[in-house]
C-alpha cells in the first residue's frame, strides 16, 4: 500500500491510498453524487480531463462488467473514493475497479475523506487538482494549463453507420455515450455517427431525416468556430441536442453560456417540465449552463427548469423543429424516466418528413 495525496489548487490536502496507476496527474476536480453507475460515469467522455470524487461512500462492490461502459475506455484523469471495494460480488463482474484503473493507466486514491473534498469544492468551485505521492504542495506548478480542445480528444475520426428500419439520424459525436446510440437504435432508427467537425455539406450528403448533437467534455465555446455550420445543419433538419449539444445550439442561436460554481453531477436532479408542471428526476453531468437572461424569447421557449437552482434545462425553437435538454434522457436513473424525449424527437422527425417549411438551401 502506497500513500497518495489529493491536493487542491485552493491549498487543501487530502491523504489516501494510491490505487490504479501510481503516478501523478493533474485535472479539474469535480464530484458526482450518484449511488450507482460508477462504470458508466468512469467511461463517460464528458469527464475527459477531470478528476472525479465519488460521493457515495462505497464504490466497486458490484465490480466491472463487459456491458455497461459508455465508451471503450475510462475517460477521466483520476478518481477519488472513500471505500473502494476490492472483493466485488456480481454474476457479471469480470474485474475490480482497481484492476481496471491499473490496466487503463488511470490513477486513483481510496480511503479519502470525500465528504471534506466535496465541501471544499462546493466552497471554492471546480478547480485544478493533483493526485501525487508528494504531500508538498509547493512543488505543484499550478500555472500549467489544462487541455481546452477536449472534444477533439474524444470524438471519433470516422463515419460509422448502424442499420435500422426507421428514420435515419446523424449523431454528431462530441464524445457521445453509447446509451445515446442505444436509445436511438431501440427506437428503430438507422444511425450514422460522424466526427464533431463534420460540415453541413457532408451531413447533407448522408440524407438524414434528423440530427442529434451529443454530450461532450469541456467548455462549449471551444467549438465556436463551428457555429456557422451548426446553424445550417440545425436549420435544415429536426434536431435534438443533449447536454453539450444543448449548449452548442443555444450559443449558435445567440444565447450565452456560463460556468456553475461546482456543476450538477448525479442521478437525482429534479427538473420541471414547464408545459405540464411535471417534475422528472434526471441524470446530470455538466459545469456549463445556458444563461437564462440571454435566451431570446422570440427564438426559444424554455421547456425545462432545474428545481434546485432555476437554471435552464431545455429549449424548444419557436419556428424550427429543434429541441434540446441539458440533462441526460439516455441515462434514466430509474426504469424509463425521460426516455420519451427520444420518442418525441422521432415523432418530430416523422411529422417534419415531406414538409418543406424548415428546409434551407445553401
Ligand atoms: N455532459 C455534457 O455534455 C457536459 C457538457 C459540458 N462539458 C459541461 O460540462 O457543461
Amino acid at each position: 500500500m502506497r500513500k497518495g495525496y489529493l491536493i487542491l489548487e485552493s491549498g487543501e490536502l487530502f491523504p489516501g491510498i494510491y490505487v490504479g496507476k501510481q503516478e501523478p496527474v493533474m485535472g479539474e476536480i469535480v464530484f458526482n453524487t450518484s449511488m450507482t453507475g460508477y462504470q458508466e460515469i468512469m467511461t463517460d467522455p464528458s469527464y475527459a480531463g477531470q478528476i472525479m470524487t465519488f460521493c457515495y461512500p462505497l464504490i466497486g462492490n458490484y465490480g466491472i462488467n463487459t456491458t455497461d461502459s459508455e465508451h471503450e475506455k475510462i475517460q477521466m484523469q483520476g478518481a477519488i473514493f472513500a471505500n473502494l471495494c476490492q472483493v466485488p460480488s456480481h454474476y457479471q463482474c469480470v474485474k475490480t475497479v482497481d484492476q481496471w484503473l491499473q490496466e487503463s493507466g488511470i490513477p486513483g486514491l481510496a480511503g479519502v475523506d470525500t465528504r471534506a473534498v466535496v465541501k471544499a469544492v462546493r466552497k471554492s468551485g471546480t478547480m485544478k487538482a493533483v493526485i501525487s505521492d508528494n504531500p508538498d504542495a509547493s512543488g505543484v506548478d499550478w500555472s500549467r494549463p489544462l487541455p481546452v480542445n477536449t472534444v477533439s480528444m474524444v470524438s471519433t475520426g470516422h463515419v460509422t453507420e448502424y442499420p435500422g428500419e426507421g428514420p435515419h439520424v446523424v449523431l454528431i459525436d462530441y464524445g457521445y455515450k453509447k446509451s445515446m446510440l442505444k436509445a436511438l437504435l431501440s427506437e428503430g432508427c438507422k444511425v450514422t455517427v460522424v466526427p464533431y467537425n463534420t460540415s453541413f455539406q457532408t451531413i447533407a450528403s448522408l440524407h438524414p431525416a434528423g440530427v442529434m448533437l451529443s454530450n461532450g467534455p469541456g467548455d462549449p465555446l471551444q467549438l465556436s468556430s463551428l457555429f456557422g455550420e451548426l446553424k445550417k445543419i440545425t436549420a435544415s433538419y429536426p434536431t435534438l441536442g443533449i447536454c453539450l449539444g444543448h449548449q452548442l445550439i443555444a450559443l449558435t442561436y445567440g444565447a450565452k453560456t456560463g460556468k456553475l460554481l461546482f456543476g450538477h453531477r448525479g442521478a437525482n436532479h429534479p427538473v420541471k417540465e414547464i408545459e405540464t408542471g411535471k417534475v422528472w428526476m434526471t441524470s446530470q453531468n455538466h459545469s456549463f449552463v445556458v444563461e437564462k437572461s440571454s435566451v431570446d424569447d422570440k427564438t426559444f421557449a424554455i421547456t425545462y427548469l432545474n428545481v434546485n437552482d432555476g437554471s435552464v434545462e431545455g429549449l424548444k425553437h419557436r419556428s424550427l423543429p429543434i429541441q434540446t435538454v441539458q440533462f441526460h434522457p439516455e441515462a434514466h436513473p430509474g426504469p424509463d424516466d425521460t426516455h420519451p424525449i427520444f420518442k418525441r424527437f422521432i415523432d418530430t422527425i416523422k411529422q417534419s418528413k415531406g414538409e418543406k417549411s424548415h428546409a434551407v438551401t445553401y
